[in-house]
């Protein structure tokens, strides 16, 4: 009996002859520019948003991340995996740790002085990841294609040099502030609207891209 062979397609419907990992650069990608305007390399990028899961200094059961500009287009963070994020006991929820890599990958537009947003991540777990564990992350941008910004992070144990953990890589899409706007919650949107300084930041990655 012949079987039907199962659909040769990518995650968007693409069929196998343009399938290639989508995380990927193309080979025609450019190489990341850092902006003139990117915060000094060792400069703190502080939060986004102080409700951010990533990195929101109010969400007390969130990551708390802190990242840190690079000397090129690339971060580094070190995340503290506390009890409130197990999944298995004492160890760290994967899709706790991929927040993690999500939002220090995030955290790259800062360097590049652009708003992008996740289309597609993909992770490896290397090694269990404790409580109590600091995890040290380092993101890059690997290249840029028009909108499509393609990032890697790796988050080490017990120090910048130490095994890796975690593995991942990211398709950002670069967005105008209206996608938040146009799809956050209103009461939300209206409390962050009224925050003149990060209003101000956002806005001028547009004005001066
Ligand atoms: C006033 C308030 C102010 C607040 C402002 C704060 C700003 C702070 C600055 C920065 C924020 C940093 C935040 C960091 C937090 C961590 C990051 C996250 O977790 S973000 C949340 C999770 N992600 C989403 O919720 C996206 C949901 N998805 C979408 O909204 C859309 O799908 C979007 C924007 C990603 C793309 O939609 P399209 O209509 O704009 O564009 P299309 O044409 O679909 O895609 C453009 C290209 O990208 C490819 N693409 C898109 N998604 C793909 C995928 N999943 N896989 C492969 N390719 C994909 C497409 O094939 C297309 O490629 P081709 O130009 O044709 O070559």
């Amino acid at each position: 009996m012949t079987g039907t062979a199962p659909r040769a397609e990518g995650p968007r419907g693409e069929s196998q002859a343009d399938v290639r990992p989508a995380t990927t650069p193309p080979p025609d990608a450019q190489p990341p520019v850092r902006h003139p305007e990117a915060p000094a390399p060792g400069t703190s990028l502080g939060s986004h948003y102080d409700h951010c899961f990533g990195c929101g200094p109010q969400q007390v059961n969130g990551l708390q991340l802190e990242a840190r500009a690079g000397e090129g287009v690339e971060v580094t963070a070190e995340f503290t995996v506390k009890p409130v994020h197990q999944g298995g006991p004492g160890l760290a929820h994967g899709g706790v740790l991929m927040s993690a890599m999500d939002e220090a990958m995030g955290s790259l537009n800062w360097i590049l002085h652009t708003a992008s947003v996740t289309g597609r991540l993909e992770t490896d777990f290397v090694r269990p990841v404790p409580v109590d564990t600091v995890l040290h992350i380092h993101a890059e941008v690997t290249g840029v294609d028009g909108r499509k910004i393609y990032c890697a992070a790796e988050g080490r144990l017990g120090g910048p040099e130490g095994p890796v953990a975690i593995r991942a890589q990211a398709l950002f899409i670069q967005v105008q502030l209206e996608h938040f706007t146009t799809h956050g919650r209103p009461q939300e949107i209206k409390a962050a609207l009224e925050n003149p300084d990060l209003f101000k930041r956002v806005r001028a990655f547009e004005v001066n891209p």
